[in-house]
């Protein structure tokens, strides 16, 4: 043990020493003093990242540097940095850093999420643009997403009336009903009724999202793998696994009924033709990529929009205001009016702003030196862009901190000048799935409910832990069926 131990030592030692030597030549950004022995600066990350990384920009400037453990990572705070990592520098920091998490979770690092930038992830890229994300696609699906929303909303008008609801859970069974039906053909959660299969789903899919995040001390230590520290890849070996099962038996079930359009059967039809690239890992992939990124991100965006329209109850009128003039009053509002619906289109770019799902992006990184803002960014370092602080930059954004929609006017749907889907080539491929599910939820349950705060107090908006900046508190409001919302939806 103690030969172990000396052996660590002396390896961690060598690696400063090298690393220390290099970067005393290079100018590297600034950096927070001072730097612990071994740890470096891991015991600055204090949650909620975004804002302790604004901190730091405050002190060190828009570019700086951290040592975690034996990893260097440079955080991109300001406009033009950004730009700049994602133009000139784009090929370069197209990476992605290997956690542990992506080697159990994402298919050893063949999920479109965590791949490595090269052949390999644009191919994948190109499948599921034509596959999944492209127009054609998401309008054949189009109706699963009028039929849920329409069961949240019959869902809501039970429960409206009450003192207040709570809506986080009817928009994650949303979202996530959502994705299962266009990826397999079923739902997962129901009103009323459950299964023991969908519930077990749920379990595992719960435990995924508990290891995302910078959680996992090995990834910033690698000699800690060597006796698995906390057994973290034990358990995640476990998690990975249940879920392989669980989602192998979903694909052999849509092999069965291999006529239905599902995500899955397109990609099965795909594999007769080609069964050496569409392998089953690939497909189990996408699936779980799909749930992991493309639920929760939906959901509490729509949770962060109503809470500051709530704070706002002026601009919730307006919106009610265009949406009465537009879709009128006898019929529910459907994904075809959201380009007609201008100033909801701004209340969802302005939330994104404020309240961007992926507040720190997903992370980069660099496969060759590069320099951002003049400063030599090492190979290997893992580049973090703040979208969070950079969307609310006083130098950019006039009265930054404050909800206005009407800033966006006339920029349409996914305002150019927002960082919330990221830029690029990594840039999020499910905007525009995203944008219709927001924008078809929000904009009816404002059109189907008058809306009220609990009492005079703001709703908090303070955000929460989770890889997807969940608000902290879960909002709660009186909600009361409007006269359209009782022509239009079955109370
Ligand atoms: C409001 C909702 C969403 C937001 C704010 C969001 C944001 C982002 C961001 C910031 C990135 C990383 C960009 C970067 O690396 O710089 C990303 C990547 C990604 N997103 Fe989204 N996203 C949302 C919804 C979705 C949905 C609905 C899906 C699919 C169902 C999806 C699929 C993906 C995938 C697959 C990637 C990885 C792309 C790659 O690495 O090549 N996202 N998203």
């Amino acid at each position: 043990m103690e030969a172990t131990l000396l052996y660590i030592l002396f390896s961690l030692s060598f690696i400063l020493i090298t690393l220390k030597f290099y970067y005393s030549r290079k100018k590297l950004p600034p950096t927070p003093f001072p730097s612990l022995p071994l740890l470096g600066h891991l015991h600055l990350l204090k949650f909620p990242l975004h804002r302790t990384f604004l901190n730091l920009s405050r002190k060190l400037g828009p570019v700086f540097s951290l040592r975690l453990g034996t990893r260097v990572m440079v955080v991109v705070s300001s406009p033009a940095a950004a730009e700049e990592c994602f133009t000139k520098n784009d090929i370069i920091l197209a990476n992605r850093p290997r956690f542990i998490i992506g080697k159990y979770i994402g298919y050893n690092y063949t999920s479109l999420v965590g791949a490595p930038y090269g052949d390999y992830w644009r191919s994948l890229r190109r499948l599921t643009a034509t596959e999944i994300f492209s127009s054609a696609r998401l309008n054949s699906f189009q109706s699963i997403r009028h039929d849920e929303v329409r069961l949240m909303l019959e869902n809501l008008s039970r429960k409206s009336g009450h003192a207040s609801v709570e809506i986080r859970q009817l928009l994650s069974e949303l979202t996530f009903n959502n994705i299962m039906r266009m990826v397999a053909g079923k739902r997962y959660f129901s009103v009323g009724e459950d299964d023991e299969e969908a519930e077990e789903f749920r379990g595992i899919i719960k435990e995924v999202f508990s290891y995302g995040g910078v959680s996992n001390l090995a990834d910033f230590f690698p000699v800690l793998r060597w006796f698995d520290y906390k057994g973290v890849e034990k358990n995640l070996a476990k998690i990975s696994a249940k879920m392989d099962a669980t989602l192998q038996a979903l694909i052999d079930e849509q092999r069965r009924h291999s006529d239905g359009n599902t995500m899955i059967n397109h990609l099965l039809a795909l594999q007769n033709s080609d069964p050496e690239y569409y392998t089953e890992e690939i497909i189990k992939c996408l699936i779980v990529t799909m749930l992991l990124v493309g639920t929760d991100t939906s959901s509490v965006t729509v949770e962060w929009a109503m809470s500051a329209l709530l704070n706002n109850p002026e601009k919730m009128k307006k919106a009610r205001k265009e949406i009465d003039r537009v879709v009128g009053n006898d019929r529910l509002l459907q994904e075809s009016d959201l380009h007609n619906l201008s100033y909801l289109q701004n209340i969802i770019s302005e939330t994104l702003r404020l309240f961007p799902a992926a507040p720190l992006l997903v992370p980069h990184e660099a496969s060759s030196d590069c320099k951002i803002a003049g400063y030599d960014v090492p190979r290997g370092a893992i580049v973090m862009v703040n979208a969070w602080a950079i969307q609310r930059d006083p130098s950019v954004w006039d009265d930054p901190e404050t909800f206005k929609p009407e800033r966006f006017q006339g920029e349409g749907i996914g305002a150019p000048n927002l960082l919330a889907f990221g830029m690029g080539r990594r840039a999020c491929p499910g905007s525009g799935l995203a944008h219709r599910v927001v924008g078809l939820a929000l904009g009816c349950l404002i059109q189907c409910f008058e809306w009220e705060r609990v009492d005079e107090r703001l709703v908090d908006l303070s955000e929460g832990k989770g890889a997807s900046m969940p608000k902290n508190v879960p909002l709660e409001a009186k909600c009361k069926v409007s006269d359209v919302g009782r022509r239009v939806i079955s109370v």
